[in-house]
């Protein structure tokens, strides 16, 4: 028996919930950051997304716009300071706010930490790490201007138990948590929070040609309670929530969906 799958969010939320609000997504045109583009799109609000290639942001923009809202799809690549301010410049220009950022772009690969080279290491925190830095900041100071808004990161299990052959993904999202933190108690007063969503194992097929079906099945079998790997649309109602008014006090907060893969396996 394993866990249930996450109900549709239009089953859970109001329709309207994010009425009136501008989310940008980065990483927006796959795997979770896709889901999560077309989940604030069912729920009212105005949709960016963001990442390095067109091909796949362009279909996720069109299914943003037949929900019905204002789309912008727009290339960036998060590790560059000056690209991540042309992103928000353009996404102001197209759709004239942005009241909530989603941090999801990601980029990992198993490697022992002896065979990591600097190339590698960079490749990696650079995108979660200096990237999550560069929008939060960029984009921060607009939230800030424009009298509050909502952060939120996509971390990674990884980041509070150490895990074999992540030395650089693990790393790189224990900052991601760190940072959130920091800008939540620096931020508040502006009217900003910032807390960080910590996926387990979902299945994407970013993650899959990470891991393979083979080692996914191991995982399964001896670190998930929930005896099956995460769905996108696991993701979704708690980064909505987190971007909702129903989060109002809600900050600097670390919500892990993974299924129970941080709980201690069964010693019989
Ligand atoms: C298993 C549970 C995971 C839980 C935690 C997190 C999960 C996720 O983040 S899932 C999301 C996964 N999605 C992606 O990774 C998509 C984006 N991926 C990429 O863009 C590439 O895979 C990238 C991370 C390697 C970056 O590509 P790029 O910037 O084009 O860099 P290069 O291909 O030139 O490589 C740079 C550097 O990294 C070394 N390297 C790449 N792959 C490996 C590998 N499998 N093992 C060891 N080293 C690797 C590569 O050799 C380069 O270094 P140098 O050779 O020293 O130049
Ligand atoms: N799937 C999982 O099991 C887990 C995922 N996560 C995190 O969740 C997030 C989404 O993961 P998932 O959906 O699996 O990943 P995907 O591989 O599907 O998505 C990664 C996205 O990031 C974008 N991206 C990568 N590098 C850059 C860059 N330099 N600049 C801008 N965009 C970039 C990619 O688009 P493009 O190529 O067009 O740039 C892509 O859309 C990531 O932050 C990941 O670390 C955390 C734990 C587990």
């Amino acid at each position: 028996m394993s866990l249930p799958e996450t109900p549709p969010s239009m089953e859970l939320f109001a329709p309207d919930l994010l009425a009136g609000e501008t989310a940008l997504v980065t990483g927006g045109g796959t795997g979770i950051g896709k889901e999560l583009a077309l989940a604030y799109a069912d729920h009212g609000a105005n949709v960016a997304i963001a990442s390095r290639s067109m091909d796949h942001l362009e279909p996720v923009a069109e299914a943003i716009e037949d929900r019905g809202v204002e789309a912008c799809a727009t290339t960036v690549d998060v590790r560059d300071r000056d690209d991540v301010e042309a992103m928000l410049e353009t996404v102001l220009a197209e759709v004239g706010d942005v009241s909530i950022l989603v941090n999801n772009a990601g980029a990992n690969f198993l490697c022992p930490a002896e065979e990591l080279s600097a190339n590698g290491w960079r490749s990696v925190v650079g995108t979660i790490l200096d990237g999550t830095a560069n929008c939060t900041f960029t984009v921060g100071e607009h939230l800030i201007d424009r009298g509050g808004g909502a952060i939120v990161s996509m971390g990674a299990t990884n980041s509070v138990r150490g895990a074999p052959y992540h030395a650089h993904s693990g790393a790189g999202k224990a900052g991601v948590h760190n940072l959130m933190q920091t800008v939540a108690a620096e931020w508040a007063r502006h009217g900003v929070r910032a807390n960080t969503v910590a996926p387990g194992v979902i299945r994407t097929e970013g993650v899959m040609d990470v891991m393979g079906e083979t080692v996914a099945e191991q995982v399964i079998d001896e670190d998930l309670a929930a005896d099956r790997l995460g769905t996108p649309a696991d993701c979704v109602p708690v980064t909505l929530f987190l971007s909702s008014p129903a989060a109002a006090y809600v900050t600097g907060a670390y919500y892990a969906v993974d299924g129970g893969q941080l709980l201690a396996p069964t010693p019989m």
